[in-house]
């Protein structure tokens, strides 16, 4: 569904140019879901990006349902394909837009028709009832916050969603509540997920294989049996053991 060849992203020009991404590859299945973990400034938000279409400085392929993704432009079609899932839903919400008027709007871009509906339909989604539909954020918890972001994605009818770092940024008691809606979420619509997180616990609750990152390459990528212990084989390897102390 995802496949990514050779990545290798960078930030600044030469002399200066960083390469956070070294000649990443991986390939996700339709329906799965897949983890990046690593230690902090290992690129695992910089791959997010390049995905989202973030960051034109990269080259190597980033393919979707076999259709490329173009380093020189932004691509309409592949971006309702793709949608992103920021950490903070205090600042990824514009204050001053209800969100009666983030999901209508959304959905206008898409050129969707039946647009009352459609927000009543996705509130009921992400669990929010029909009194959250004329709030604005600050009227909003933190874990309604990151429903609505969720919504928001939803709303262009994705088949992948780049989750970057989801939950780190709600209470403990509300980390449970929206990996759950994430999951059912992802049962419910046939989502494929790519997910960074750096709490193992949240990639073994939610991800079937993960990629272990070190220095913006990919050293590792193990099924999520690996990573709870209980395959046969069960190596908790150094890199992963490596990558959690790294925080
Ligand atoms: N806009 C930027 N300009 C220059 N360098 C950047 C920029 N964004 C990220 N980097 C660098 O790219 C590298 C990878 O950063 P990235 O945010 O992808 O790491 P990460 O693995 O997601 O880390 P964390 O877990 O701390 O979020 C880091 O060395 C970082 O300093």
């Amino acid at each position: 569904m995802l496949r990514v060849e050779d990545l290798t992203i960078w930030f600044g020009q030469p002399p200066d140019r960083i390469d956070a991404v070294r000649g990443v590859g991986f390939d996700i299945a339709a329906g799965e879901s897949f983890g990046l973990v690593g230690e902090s400034g290992s690129g695992k938000s910089t791959i997010l990006r390049a995905v989202a279409g973030l960051n034109p400085n990269w080259s190597g392929r980033i393919e979707v349902d076999g259709r490329p993704l173009r380093a020189d432009r932004r691509d309409r079609a592949f971006f309702k394909t793709v949608q992103m899932v920021f950490q903070d839903p205090y600042a990824s919400l514009h204050p001053r837009h209800s969100v009666d008027a983030v999901l209508g709007e959304t959905l206008r871009l898409q050129g969707m028709d039946r647009i009352d509906s459609r927000i009543q339909k996705l509130l009921d989604d992400v669990g929010l009832g029909r009194g959250f539909r004329f709030r604005y954020p600050h009227q909003l918890s933190g874990g309604q916050r990151q429903r609505v972001a969720i919504a928001r994605a939803l709303a262009a009818e994705p088949r992948l969603l780049l989750l970057d770092e989801p939950t780190s940024a709600l209470d403990v008691s509300v980390q449970a509540e929206i990996l759950n809606l994430l999951a059912d979420l992802r049962a419910e619509h046939g989502l494929t997920y790519l997910l960074v997180s750096h709490d193992l616990a949240v990639i073994a609750h939610m991800c079937d294989r993960l990629a272990v990152m070190q220095q913006g390459r990919i050293v590792e990528i193990l099924s999520a049996a690996q990573l709870r212990g209980d395959a046969a084989e069960a190596p908790y390897s150094r890199h992963l053991i490596a990558a959690s102390l790294g925080r």
